[in-house]
């Protein structure tokens, strides 16, 4: 398939990288320069081409920029009625993405996170996509959301792994504080926590193990009540996206 990738930066590399082995012919946008010079010598069939070409030349196009930039850039590129757009962009609604992308009319937005370069990453999606299906999908599970404000609502969630990803960084160098031994520590709070998390997560997996772990007076009921304003922290920082997400009122 032709594929054009606007903004080489973190998410599309990724994104690039989780594509390997497929043979593919990509463009990628020219910027960032050392990001995209890194791909195409890494990847066979990615090669740098101008803006206009990447989206000229591809039948599906990835927008990877940051919005304010899409807003001023996408306007002037040759987007054809034929195109299928994917844009992984907080702050695009479908809306606007329309507006700009003219007369390309079969827009999706996706919520890729870095991993998925391995695979393995949830991949929510609105509207339903095929192609993203078709390319995704074998390595990673695509979700479809029944609306806007559903997919609107999983980008504001995936803003927790940054702080969660915080807290165990900081959990790993307590440890290695004692044993002086900073990566064993970092393995060994992975490993604790991927324990936790199956690969298959049912309804309740989390709650039970929640349970599992609060022997009164025990050091993880101890820690988890010393910590409980984070929750509200967290909980709070999420309501604090509602506006910029657009999500309705109500809801949770
Ligand atoms: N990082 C993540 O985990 C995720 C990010 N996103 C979204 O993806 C988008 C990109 O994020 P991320 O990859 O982290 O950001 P980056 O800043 O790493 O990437 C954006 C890229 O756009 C390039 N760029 C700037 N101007 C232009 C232009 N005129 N034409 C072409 N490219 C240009 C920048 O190049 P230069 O460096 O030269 O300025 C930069 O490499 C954002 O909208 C973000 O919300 C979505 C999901 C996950
Ligand atoms: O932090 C961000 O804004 C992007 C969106 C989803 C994950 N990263």
């Amino acid at each position: 398939m032709r594929l054009g990738f606007l903004g080489t930066g973190e998410i599309a590399a990724a994104m690039l990288r989780g594509l390997k082995g497929q043979g593919h012919d990509i463009r990628v946008s020219p910027r960032n320069a050392e990001m995209a010079r890194i791909l195409a010598a890494e990847m066979p069939g990615v090669r740098i081409a101008p803006n206009e070409e990447v989206v000229a030349g591809s039948e599906v196009v990835f927008l990877c920029l940051l919005a304010r930039v899409a807003w001023e850039v996408l306007p002037g590129l040759p987007f054809r009625a034929d195109h299928k757009v994917i844009s992984v962009m907080v702050d695009a609604p479908l809306a606007r993405l329309r507006a700009v992308c003219a007369p390309a009319a079969d827009i999706a937005i996706a919520i890729p996170l870095p991993p998925i370069a391995q695979g393995g990453c949830p991949l929510p999606v609105y509207p339903a996509s095929p192609v993203l299906e078709t390319l995704y999908g074998a390595r990673n599970p695509v979700l479809p959301q029944p609306s806007e404000a559903a997919l609107a609502a999983h980008l504001g969630v995936s803003a927790i792994c940054a702080p969660i990803l915080d807290q165990l960084l900081a959990a790993a160098d307590w440890l290695a504080g004692f044993t002086g031994d900073p990566r064993a520590a970092e393995a060994h709070v992975a490993a604790m926590i991927r324990a936790y998390l199956p690969q298959r997560a049912q309804g309740g997996d989390m709650a039970a193990a929640l349970a599992g772990l609060s022997t009164e007076g025990g050091l993880n009921a101890t820690l988890r009540a010393a910590m409980r304003g984070a929750r509200d922290d967290l909980r709070r920082g999420l309501d604090g996206f509602r506006d910029r997400l657009g999500l309705p009122e109500g809801g949770a």
